[in-house]
């Protein structure tokens, strides 16, 4: 194997740059993949999601068995034993290969004097593993998100944040979005269990099948074909609840890479789609998607806080606002979020969605429905911010999500469930009182 090509190695310098430098792994994952085959790509990738989920423990397990904390230069060799770790703990990689790899890793990284370093901590693991692992236990090792979360969790939701937790640090099942325009979630099905995989449909989400195993897009029958879209069914839930009509005029706002402007097009064949983002990069994901699904929208970038800037005094029959977040409620997705999110990104947040909300709410048609959502399980970005909403607009007429005591729907993270979400639907109402 190439020096360069040492899997071990590549995780601890993504990691160091996703831990430390703070960029996302959603980033910086598919260009280190690259170059690498199959087999390889998906082993950076279950090391990097594997090592980011149990990050506390691996840390603490680290303390222990290190006299000092690797720096500087050496700081690449920190991560590198917590994937020799985590290897130990949770893969199925044979104890001698995971360490004869993991030792190779230091040469990799043009360390090849703490080699045997490397293999004196994790030898040292594997003999005193029960006794280290019983010395490292708090509440931030246990429940593995960083402290700040896990109050906020506590406060907002006393009954439910153990399972939100639990839930953050599994695995998330693979939802596909059938193409009602190609076949019948049925249908389709039927072509899935002939290449002997199999799905189960979601009770209340009419296009989303969960998969009994998950897989490569392209081992889904017709995925070139735009016969299906990778989608949580949680996201669905945004395009049900919009009810996109043929010939209406929709925007589509904070639209990149495209999963709900394709998702309205599949309902709506000739809705007139505006579909708007403010990042030029994640534009370009939508006008891919658009192209393999054989759909058409306008694309364009701008910013939700400036409407007038991208499309004047104009107005919409439907506005879907999938705003910016902490994410919170796709942990599972991108186990980074625990690590890349600070406690004071949430108020900055929840004053950018205020902004959307507040200038697009013009734009909206007398009579119209604008639906408001996030993958975010905080109230401050969520119920809060609808209830805040609703007291600044009297037009504004909460709709078929909640109560106007607890505006929205809140949908935890659940092992066979969707992604962590929140919608709220609202009516513009002609003659408010
Ligand atoms: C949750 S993602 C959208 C996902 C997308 N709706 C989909 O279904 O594929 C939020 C998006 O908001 C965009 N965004 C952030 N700030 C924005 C702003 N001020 N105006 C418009 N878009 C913004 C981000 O670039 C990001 O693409």
């Amino acid at each position: 194997m190439k020096k360069q090509n040492n899997v071990r190695s590549l995780a601890a310098v993504a990691l160091e740059r996703v831990v430390e430098k703070g960029e996302s792994l959603s980033t910086i994952l598919p260009v280190m993949q690259k170059p690498l085959n199959d087999k390889d790509g998906a082993l950076l990738q279950e090391l990097c999601f594997g090592v980011l989920r149990m990050l506390p423990r691996l840390e603490a397990l680290t303390g222990q068995l290190m006299e000092r904390t690797l720096k500087g230069k050496l700081r690449p060799l920190h991560f590198l034993i917590m994937v020799g770790l985590y290897q130990l703990i949770a893969m199925r990689v044979p104890p001698h290969a995971a360490l004869a790899e993991t030792v190779e890793g230091a040469a990799a990284l043009n360390r090849n004097q703490m080699k045997g370093l490397i293999n004196g901590v994790l030898r040292q693991f594997q003999r005193r593993q029960s006794e280290l692992m019983s010395l490292v236990d708090d509440a931030t090792v246990n429940y593995l998100h960083p402290g700040w979360l896990l109050s906020r969790l506590q406060l907002a939701w006393p009954d439910n944040w153990h399972e939100i937790v639990v839930a953050n640090n599994q695995r998330p099942p693979m939802w596909v979005r059938i193409n009602r325009q190609f076949h019948s979630r049925n249908a389709w099905l039927a072509l899935l269990r002939e290449r002997g995989n199999d799905a189960f449909p979601h009770p209340d989400e009419p296009d989303a099948l969960r998969l009994a195993t998950p897989c490569a897009v392209s081992q889904l029958p017709g995925f070139s074909l735009g016969w299906v879209t990778v989608q949580d069914v949680s996201a669905q839930g945004c395009v049900r609840l919009l009810q996109p009509h043929e010939g209406e005029v929709i925007l589509d706002l904070c639209a990149a890479p495209g999963g709900k402007t394709t998702h309205i097009l599949e309902v709506a064949p000739t809705a007139n789609v505006l579909s708007v983002d403010a990042d030029a990069q994640r534009l370009v994901r939508i006008t891919e998607n658009l192209a393999r699904l054989g759909m058409q929208a306008q694309v364009i970038q701008g910013d939700g806080r400036k409407p007038s800037a991208w499309c004047g005094e104009k107005q919409f029959d439907r506005i879907l606002i999938d705003a910016p977040c902490s994410a919170t409620g796709v942990i599972r997705r991108h186990p980074d979020i625990k690590w890349l999110r600070r406690d004071r990104d949430i108020g900055d947040l929840a004053a950018l969605q205020l902004t959307i909300l507040d200038a697009i709410w013009p734009h909206l048609k007398k009579g119209g429905t604008l639906v408001y959502a996030t993958c975010s399980v905080l109230p401050e970005e969520n119920h809060q911010q609808i209830t805040a909403f609703l007291s600044r607009h009297h037009d504004a007429q909460l709709t078929d999500t909640g109560t106007p005591m607890q505006p929205g729907l809140q949908i935890f993270p659940t092992p066979d469930g969707g992604d962590g979400f929140f919608y709220a639907k609202l009516i513009k109402i002609a003659n408010p009182e």
